[in-house]
């Protein structure tokens, strides 16, 4: 079976404090953006003979194509072998062959390894009709990273806690097209997160976002600006340029370090953009 894990853009990140566990309590709307990796799961075929080499341990075969994955050539550490083993201990899965065809940006604040790993979940569940419910996967999912629940429904949630859980909001972007500019540059979460300091907001992101979108320029903000900006200051020159093109709205999306503009039409990709990878639709 095929998939197409989506990726994200964080609409405003409040870092409100830091928990006893060590992570971070925050408010942020999570908006599926389909930039997509390419994801086969099949059952495994016997012949070892084949193309594709038996290389994370029996129960796995896992192949990558794309952009290069930090962490290979060990690919028991790619998120989608790690949800795989997570529901093989519960449901004694049989042997799969999975193929990774990956897209999109690495290290980018756009959920990419998260969105593959709930997508491994999710096909799982449908291969071998495990009936679990979305709730059942969103708490695997939960077991892999803050972000990865999100990609069980894919669809706008505004996130509490460690951004692994949902509340609905009225958010619809629809009609609206989006410009991502990847800046050929990976920022680690944990050390983007090791760089802020949390405060309570003085208005909660959900009463911001209600206003039109020509006002969030001035009020929906993402707290990784803070640290992130100041250290490469190319991030903040980006989003500049955003504006200048004639972006209603942009921001770095999550720890970065992708920037996104929504437009109210299709935007160029102008020569400040060329050199980066960059990714446009309506959204
Ligand atoms: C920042 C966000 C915003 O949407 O996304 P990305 O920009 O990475 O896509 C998320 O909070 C990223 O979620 P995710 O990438 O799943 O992070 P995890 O693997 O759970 O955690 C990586 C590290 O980030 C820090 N961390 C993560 C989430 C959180 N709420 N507080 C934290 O302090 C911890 O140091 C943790 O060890
Ligand atoms: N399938 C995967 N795709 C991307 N990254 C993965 C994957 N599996 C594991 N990783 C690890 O997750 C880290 C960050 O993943 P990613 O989701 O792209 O970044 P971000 O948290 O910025 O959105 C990478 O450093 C990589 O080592």
């Amino acid at each position: 079976m095929l998939a197409f894990p989506s990726c994200k853009i964080n609409i405003g990140l409040q870092l409100i404090e830091r928990r006893a566990d060590g992570f971070h309590n925050l408010l942020s709307a999570f908006y599926p953006v389909g930039w997509t990796d390419v994801l086969e799961i099949i059952p495994a075929i016997s012949d070892k003979t084949a193309a594709n080499q038996p290389v994370a341990n029996e129960l796995v075969t896992f192949t990558t194509s794309g952009l290069p994955i930090p962490g290979d050539p060990d690919p028991a550490r790619n998120l989608c072998v790690r949800a795989y083993h997570l529901l093989q201990a519960d449901y004694d899965l049989p042997p799969v062959q999975m193929h990774l065809h990956k897209i999109v940006p690495i290290g980018a604040g756009l959920g990419g390894g998260s969105a593959d790993a709930a997508a491994t979940i999710n096909l799982l569940n449908e291969q071998f009709a495990l009936g679990l419910t979305v709730a059942q996967r969103e708490n695997y999912a939960r077991e892999l990273g803050s972000d990865c629940a999100f990609f069980i429904q894919n669809k706008p949630q505004y996130c509490i806690e460690k951004g692994d859980v949902f509340e609905s909001i009225n958010l619809d972007l629809n009609g609206y097209h989006i410009l991502l500019v990847y800046p050929n540059l990976a920022i680690s979460t944990a050390e983007a997160y090791a760089g802020v300091t949390p405060r309570q907001p003085d208005t909660p992101l959900r009463a911001l976002l209600e206003a039109p979108i020509e006002q969030w320029r001035d009020t929906v903000h993402n707290d990784f600006e803070d640290s992130l900006f100041p250290k490469y200051p190319l991030l903040g020159e980006i989003k500049a340029q955003l504006y200048e093109a004639g972006a209603l709205y942009a921001s770095l999306s999550g720890s970065g370090s992708t920037l996104y503009g929504i437009f109210n039409a299709p935007p160029n990709s102008p020569p400040p953009f060329s050199r980066y990878t960059v990714w446009k639709s309506q959204l």
